[in-house]
């Protein structure tokens, strides 16, 4: 598969006990709500479960159409700490995903809302069954891809968002569950 100069994963940023228990304590304690929406008079179901977790002020559109904004939790803090460190970033926000098996995906987007526009860079960790991220060139249509394994810390650089679709594809093989965390850095609205 195609290399895709802006992405750069890092393999076992957490050990296989870490990820385990990690893994463990988002589908055993963490809150997911329901994935059935109500948008601009529509009723529609997301293909996973999702929450969005922010400080105080954060306002990002994706999430205040579609997720409430939740306070964060333990766990979520002490990776964030870990992530900030590693890449010396910071970021005041992330979207937890859940796959419940191979039939949840996320279909081909990039998360490039105005909102991100002064920092787009974003980390991403996975735990639970390995699963593809695949990119699709917006103007070469050119397409790759790489496998996501547990534990793993994907940083997506600030270009990627803007030449760039992703997508975690179906493939009804995959029985196992995954989780994804996507931390971002969301400006706070100048007007
Ligand atoms: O699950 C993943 O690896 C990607 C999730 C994603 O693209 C997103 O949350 O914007
Ligand atoms: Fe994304």
């Amino acid at each position: 598969m195609m290399h895709c100069p802006e992405l750069e994963l890092i393999e076992n940023f957490y050990d296989a006990v870490s990820s385990k228990s990690l893994l463990e304590h988002f589908l055993q304690a963490h809150d997911w709500p329901d994935n059935r929406y109500a948008f601009a008079g529509r009723q529609f179901v997301l293909p996973r479960l999702q929450t969005w977790h922010a400080d105080a002020g954060v306002r990002y559109s994706y999430s205040n159409n579609l997720l409430h904004t939740r306070p964060w939790t333990e766990p979520l803090l002490q990776i964030r700490a870990d992530v900030e460190q590693r890449l010396d970033c910071r970021f005041n926000s992330v979207l937890v995903n859940y796959y419940r098996n191979g039939d949840d995906f996320v279909g081909w987007h990039a998360d490039d809302e105005p909102e991100l526009a002064d920092s787009p860079a974003i980390a991403s960790l996975s735990f639970g069954a390995a699963r593809p991220l695949l990119f699709r060139h917006k103007i070469s249509g050119e397409t790759g891809g790489l496998v996501l394994p547990r534990g793993s810390l994907l940083l997506m650089k600030p270009a990627f968002q803007s030449h760039w679709l992703h997508s975690v594809p179906r493939d009804g093989r995959i029985t196992g569950q995954r989780i994804n965390l996507t931390f971002r850095r969301v400006g706070r609205p100048t007007a």
